[in-house]
């Protein structure tokens, strides 16, 4: 063979490989944590996404963040709406529906253009978890009555946290919901969904991709309206036979994700706790975080 012709297909040979190498660094920047789920839904992690394209995606949309702070948790709204200014879904529409049986207790907190606190008052109930549990019937009453009309996208969170890092339009889908800190690497058996078969919660041991945390779900409003509708008329039935579920509306959640399959899963750099969790090195950002709490103290 002509010197020169080989010495171009060897060339041609680097050259292939080095554009090889480098659209698996570009496409799959994360070789180190799991980016899909076996249905094909993205998994977001930092480096898999890129907010320039998404932004202009979901320029018109308008996004209604859903948070309750009934009784004491009150006092947890001025650090979470801060933050939430910093970091959540920044120079997009949004609007704050805060639940609260506390109205006047409501701190007014400076917002962007484009951004509104819309105040909610509901009744409390004595229990905790009584509490948690009727979100899913109000965020499903408020959805028919009011949300469907007013915003694309409902994101539906727990007050005692504080945004630390961007949560943006990445997270938007129809139907997503949040791996659970405490459970992103464990074992399915070991997943703490409800296992009595008596519960409308009860996942048998041999089924079950994720266990999902309650304090952070979303998507759009039609989905979100379906979801807590199905899961607050689970919990009454459960009521009616005399059992609560192991963790109450978490343990709803997760069985009705399992059954109708979110569209992303959000990695644990969306719910974090770090004075439970030893942050892994794979964890490269922290983007919304459990503010330390006395619980005995909150809670009654
Ligand atoms: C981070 C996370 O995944 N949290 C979940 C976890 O509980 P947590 O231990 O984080 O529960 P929690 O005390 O934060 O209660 C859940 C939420 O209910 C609201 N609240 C509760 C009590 C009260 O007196 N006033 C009030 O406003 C408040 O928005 C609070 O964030 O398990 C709960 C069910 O057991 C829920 O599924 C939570 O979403
Ligand atoms: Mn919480």
């Amino acid at each position: 063979m002509d010197p020169r012709g080989f010495r171009g297909k060897s060339a041609n040979f680097w050259l292939c490989g080095f554009l090889f190498f480098a659209a698996v660094l570009g496409f799959c920047r994360r070789a180190d944590v799991l980016v899909m789920t076996p249905w094909f839904a993205p998994i977001i992690w930092d480096g898999v996404f890129d907010s320039a394209i998404l932004d202009a995606q979901f320029e018109s949309t308008t996004i209604g963040l859903t948070v309750f702070a009934i009784k004491k948790y009150v006092v947890f709204l001025e650090l979470f709406l801060q933050t939430a200014e910093k970091h959540f879904m920044v120079g997009h529409r949004v609007t704050y529906y805060v639940f609260t049986d506390r109205p006047a207790d409501v701190p007014s907190v400076p917002l962007a253009e484009g951004r509104q606190v819309v105040v909610l008052e509901v009744r409390n109930y004595a229990r905790w978890q009584d509490v948690s549990m009727h979100r899913m019937e109000m965020i499903s009453n408020f959805s028919q009555e009011r949300f469907l009309r007013e915003v694309d996208y409902l994101v539906c969170v727990d007050v005692d946290m504080k945004f630390s890092d961007h949560v943006g339009v990445e997270i938007l889908s129809p139907l997503f919901g949040t791996l659970h800190p405490g459970f992103y690497r464990a074992a399915r058996n070991d997943f703490t969904y409800e296992r009595r078969p008596r519960s409308q919660a009860y996942i048998p041991r041999d089924e079950g991709d994720f266990y999902y945390a309650g304090g952070f779900f979303g998507g759009s409003v039609v989905e979100v309206l379906q979801l807590t509708t199905a899961c607050h008329q689970a919990m009454v039935v459960d009521q009616a036979n005399g059992i609560e579920a192991v963790w109450h509306d978490e343990s709803h959640l997760n069985r009705y994700l399992l059954y109708h399959k979110p569209t992303k899963v959000l990695s644990p750099e969306y719910l974090w706790d770090e004075r439970m969790l030893q942050r892994p090195p794979f964890l490269r950002r922290l983007r919304y975080v459990a503010v330390p709490k006395n619980h005995a103290e909150i809670r009654h």
